[in-house]
């Protein structure tokens, strides 16, 4: 079973307008509200995969009530712990460009932390976590203390997290780990200007105990890297639509074909990342299958 842990779950409040005016009345043309959160898009691309999967979590109060109905509504199954506050609610403003606010989330407590942890001690080397995702705030440490936890038990774990959220579980050799360029560079703390610095710094990562590393680079495909291959991915073509989750649809098609050949698990994981950001909402795996064949992989 694919299990998905999301810290800080949101209802994803998308607002079509054609050009903000900062300081002025807006009104917008459009807006749509989907169940968000990183951990919670995975496990929704690897549902469409045919994988099982179960989302958990930490939910509260309306917004989290909007959450559990839309996940029943797609037979999404999940088990999240209950918090005293509402899931936050965050926007994305879409002009001719993206601007994203997201917002930092209810407050969680030592006792609903120990709830989750009860749960993950009942897992097993046959299963996989994904954790994703901010964490509200003040718990930025729960990354590596589960990620120990998952390390002594044998369950393999996957993570895309921002800065030490991500560096701080290297040492428990994470199957997966998926920074886009931006979130390399924070943890490298340098800019990266070409492949060569890119590989370089996810080689990094590497050393430091990842198994697998794919650095996304939003319109230009992304690079893998693990100890006997390096790649570079080209995206399929498409028109950008929406690209809220093309993140965690990557990390979804890569998880969901373990058994596959790597070329394959990568392509896999591009096609669902692109057919995310050419769709208003995440991608059906009709989407996914019909980008697959055009996702150019070639060895570096
Ligand atoms: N404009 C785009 N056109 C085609 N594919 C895209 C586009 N934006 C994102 N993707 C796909 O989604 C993947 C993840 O996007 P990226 O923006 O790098 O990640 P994140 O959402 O985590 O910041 C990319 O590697 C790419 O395959
Ligand atoms: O937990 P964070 O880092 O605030 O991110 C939450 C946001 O990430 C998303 O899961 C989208 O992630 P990506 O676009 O990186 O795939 C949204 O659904 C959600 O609003």
């Amino acid at each position: 079973m694919i299990y998905t842990v999301t810290f800080n779950p949101s209802v994803d409040y998308i607002v079509r307008l054609s050009e903000l005016e900062e300081g002025e009345l807006n009104r917008s043309n459009q807006t749509e509200k989907f169940p968000g959160g990183k951990g919670i898009n995975v496990s929704r691309i690897v549902k469409e995969h045919g994988k099982e999967t179960l989302a958990l979590g930490f939910i509260g109060g309306f917004t989290g009530e909007f959450i559990k109905d839309e996940l029943n509504l797609r037979s999404i199954q999940h088990d999240f712990v209950e918090v005293e506050g509402d899931t936050r609610i965050n926007v994305k403003l879409k002009t001719s460009v993206e601007t994203e606010i997201n917002a930092s989330g209810p407050v969680i407590t030592e006792e609903n932390i120990q709830s989750l942890i009860n749960q993950i001690e009942k897992l097993n080397s046959d299963d996989h976590v994904v954790f994703a995702g901010s964490v509200p705030s003040g718990h930025d440490a729960l990354y590596a203390r589960l990620a120990e936890h998952l390390h002594q038990q044998n369950v393999p774990f996957s993570i895309d997290a921002e800065g030490e959220k991500l560096t701080s579980t290297l040492k428990y050799q994470p199957y997966l780990v998926k920074p886009n360029k931006f979130e390399l560079e924070g943890i490298i703390g340098r800019s990266l200007e070409s492949v060569e610095e890119v590989v370089e710094a996810a080689k990094y990562l590497i050393e430091q105990g990842a198994e697998n590393v794919l650095v996304t680079l939003g319109k230009d495909g992304a690079l893998f890297i693990n100890k006997e291959h390096q790649f570079r991915v080209s995206n399929p073509g498409g028109v950008l639509v929406n690209s809220v989750g093309a993140g965690d649809s990557t990390v979804a098609g890569f998880i969901s074909h373990e058994d596959k050949d790597i070329v394959e698990q990568i392509k896999y994981s591009i096609a669902s990342g692109s057919a995310t950001a050419f769709n208003e909402d995440l991608a059906s795996i009709d989407d996914i299958e019909a980008l697959f064949p055009n996702v150019e992989v070639e060895k570096i």
